[in-house]
């Protein structure tokens, strides 16, 4: 009754993740996820950090070595300790599990839904190309997509699958594009944008969609923490006949939570932030002024399913629902984490599903299934996730760090 072994696993099966395999006295392994995309050997090294001290704790008491983790850091917070914490309580709540014979939304409350409704990403380099990638995910069940567009004279953008920085991969029925920012080269691609063309031209092309589609798709959209907040809130308004489900990251409010208040007085668009944000600590202007309607964070970058779940009561509190973050960055363990916490939850919003490209999904078996535009974490004990070790070491780490921007004149600026 105490955990034996804790291994850190790097392994890059169509791109790089962080695996933690705790595995206890009586044989029962937990599988957690500590993926940070472009600084993968950082988090892998915080892991390998703290291992010793886990060994010989008891497995059951996840909320004291969430604790324990938390403030015997001494330097709290931030992105790579969050992770390295949210990788051991998955992994423990894994192994919780697995010893009750449950699957973890059954310990986490049950489930509050049938189905976890998800969102796709399409994109496009034009209106027909949009309009294709759009058609290719209804197509796949697919009620919500997020919209991203690339822009006159801005040689790739954020999010644009069939611009310079997309991988294209094979999904159930034709062609996908999963758009992985990462690219395997050893200093980061340095890209470039402009807000006057972004404010110019999205607005339209939301127009476009809304003419093609009708009032029914539900759409999304994500502005990458790229806009000043009255940027933004102009944004906002300019989106407003468009009636999106939310605009994600309009502002950067990891800088300055303040920032959403000029967004919110200026429009009715709802608005997801968070997915960089790592600890409720940095919510809390967000939430308790309501200035935001969706909590974007996922649940492997933020103190794991302990902390998420608090997270998350608090948000309820106040009328903010979920929207966790879910790109083929959070590996299928961190993925399958959400979506346990997911189905619990009474505030649950909308969960962010790219498909994890065939080569991961041979290393990570996962028993969550899509249907119909819905996903479901499956009943299997615990997160419902195997791991094949021998497989994974095939897949040696390549650097791939995430791009920077620049605008025209040359300033940095948020990617
Ligand atoms: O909303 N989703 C996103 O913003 C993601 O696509 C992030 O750019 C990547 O996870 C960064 O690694
Ligand atoms: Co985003």
């Amino acid at each position: 009754m105490a955990i034996e072994k804790a291994e850190v696993f790097v392994t890059s099966p169509g791109r790089n993740f962080v695996v933690l395999k705790i595995t206890t006295t009586d044989g029962v392994t937990g599988l957690g996820d500590a993926t940070l995309n472009g600084r993968e050997l950082v988090a892998a090294e915080y892991l390998k950090t703290i291992a010793p001290s886990l060994i010989g704790k008891d497995e059951d008491n996840i909320e004291d070595i969430w604790q324990y983790l938390y403030k015997g850091a001494y330097w709290k917070r931030g992105p790579v300790t969050m992770a390295a914490i949210s990788a051991v309580d998955v992994a423990l709540w894994d192994i919780k599990g697995k010893k009750a014979g449950m699957p973890v939304y059954k310990l986490l409350g049950g489930a509050s839904r049938k189905g976890i409704l998800t969102y796709a990403h399409a994109s496009g380099v034009d209106l027909p190309s949009l309009f294709d990638s759009i058609d290719m995910y209804r197509d796949l069940g697919f009620k919500a997509t997020r919209v991203q567009y690339a822009l006159p004279g801005i040689p790739s953008t954020y999010g644009v699958a069939g611009s310079a920085n997309a991988q294209k991969g094979e999904g159930e029925k034709g062609v996908r594009y999963d758009y992985e920012p990462a690219r395997r080269t050893t200093v980061p691609v340095e890209e470039v944008w402009d807000a006057r063309t972004y404010l110019n031209t999205l607005p339209g092309v939301f127009e476009e969609v809304r003419n093609k589609y009708g009032k029914d798709l539900i759409l999304l959209h994500d502005s990458h923490h790229r806009l000043r907040p009255i940027e933004a809130a102009r944004f906002g308004k300019l989106l407003e006949p468009y009636d999106l489900f939310w605009m994600e990251d309009t502002t950067p409010a990891e800088e300055n939570q303040q920032f959403l208040r000029i967004v919110r007085e200026h429009t009715t668009t709802p608005i997801a932030i968070g997915e960089i944000i790592n600890s409720w600590s940095d919510y809390i202007t967000l939430i308790e002024e309501q200035l935001i309607d969706y909590v974007r964070s996922a649940v492997t970058h933020t103190g794991g399913l302990t902390h998420m779940k608090k997270l998350m009561a608090f948000a309820e509190l106040f009328g903010v629902k979920s929207g966790f973050h879910g790109p083929t960055d959070v590996s299928p363990v961190g993925m399958a984490a959400n979506l346990h916490l997911d189905l619990a939850i009474p505030n649950f919003g909308i969960q962010e599903y790219m498909k994890h490209s065939d080569e991961t999904l041979e290393v990570f078996h996962t028993s969550y299934t899509f249907n119909d535009g819905y996903l479901h974490p499956g009943d299997k004990p615990g997160i419902g996730v195997e791991f094949d070790e021998k497989l994974a070491a095939k897949y040696q780490y390549q650097p791939a760090p995430l791009p920077v921007d620049r605008l025209l004149d040359g300033t940095m600026h948020e990617w």
